[in-house]
């Protein structure tokens, strides 16, 4: 079974993974380049979700040619990627984009939760991990903190998108988050692109009282997409799986399996069918065959519901 993200004259948006994994290899940790496409033409303007690896993936992109071969990826960085949505404080999640901020150009946002942005100011900007480059020091970058709470959503300056974030659990209380990626003209189009999160049925705060609290981000964030799915906006959901089936509860460490992912979409799919939903697998641990099982593991009979796309550092994917 095979899902076609090859150009069509349908296609929305254009993407360019910069990195898949989750972890070990520090030149495909993950990354992904999103731009809208017009009458099957990428927009130049970029916005990078995540930024785990930066400059290495965009050379692997210019030699799959998914970048012009005469791309400078110096200049790229700076021009064409307009903004840094970062869906958690993790090193696998922007170190490639740190240690590329000497060279940027200013002017950028760096997006997302209050939480990532504390991160980022306490831990790394901070002129002890790393210069400052955000606002109060070196001024390269500004923060735009998006509110989980707001049912709006906010440009992305200099580009023709539009996100809106909402909150997930990555070992509970730690938050990540998702991003909804919109596009502001028409026809409009959407994707749904998550951070690192674990299962609502594992996630689980132990309150002062011996109680457990599940928050649940994961069913509300279901029943917000189900609208834009049922309306066909909804071009795909990147979503991680971490670990082959087997992998115990309590080694998770706030990530999905195969069966978590599958019992978390068909969550979404009681709301409405999901043909038209790509489902694009991020954050696979490059570890004893990982890849292959999970792959079989989502090919399943119980999986078919879904399209599922296993993403290939710099191989284009046209939405
Ligand atoms: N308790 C733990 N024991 C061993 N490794 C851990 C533990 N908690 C987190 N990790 C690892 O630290 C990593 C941080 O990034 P990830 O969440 O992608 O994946 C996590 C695991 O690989």
């Amino acid at each position: 079974r095979s899902t076609s993200v090859k150009q069509s004259s349908l296609s929305f948006f254009y993407v360019i993974p910069l990195g898949t994994n989750g972890g070990l290899d520090e030149n495909n940790l993950s990354s992904y380049l999103l731009t809208s496409v017009n009458n099957s033409i990428p927009n130049s303007a970029y916005i990078s979700l995540d930024g785990g690896t930066v400059r290495h993936g965009i050379e692997i992109a210019i030699k799959q040619q998914s970048l012009p071969l005469n791309t400078d990826k110096e200049m790229f960085i700076r021009e064409q990627i307009k903004a840094y949505l970062i869906s958690h404080g993790h090193l696998d999640h922007i170190t490639g984009f740190l240690i590329n901020t000497p060279n940027d150009k200013s002017g950028k946002f760096i997006i997302g939760l209050n939480q990532t942005i504390k991160i980022i100011r306490d831990h790394y900007f901070n002129n002890q991990a790393w210069a400052d480059f955000g606002s109060t020091g070196l001024k390269t970058y500004d923060y735009q903190i998006l509110d989980p709470l707001s049912t709006i959503s906010a440009p992305i300056v200099n580009t023709d998108l539009d996100v809106r974030i909402f909150r997930l659990c990555h070992t509970c209380p730690f938050l990540s988050s998702a991003f909804l990626v919109s596009r502001r003209n028409q026809p409009s189009a959407s994707i749904l692109y998550l951070g690192d999160t674990g299962p609502d049925d594992v996630e689980k705060i132990i309150q002062a009282d011996n109680t457990t609290y599940s928050p649940r981000y994961l069913s509300q964030l279901w029943k917000e997409m189900a609208p834009l799915v049922a309306a066909n906006q909804l071009k795909a959901i990147f979503i991680e799986v971490s670990y082959p089936n087997g992998r115990p509860d309590h080694l998770l460490f706030g990530h999905l399996t195969p069966n978590w992912l599958l019992k978390e979409l068909n969550v979404l799919k009681s709301y409405h069918s999901m043909e038209n939903v790509k489902i694009i697998v991020t954050h696979i641990k490059p570890e004893n065959g990982a890849r292959e099982k999970i792959i079989e593991q989502l090919s399943r009979a119980d999986a078919l519901h879904f399209n599922f796309v296993f993403p290939q550092q710099g191989q284009a994917i046209w939405l």
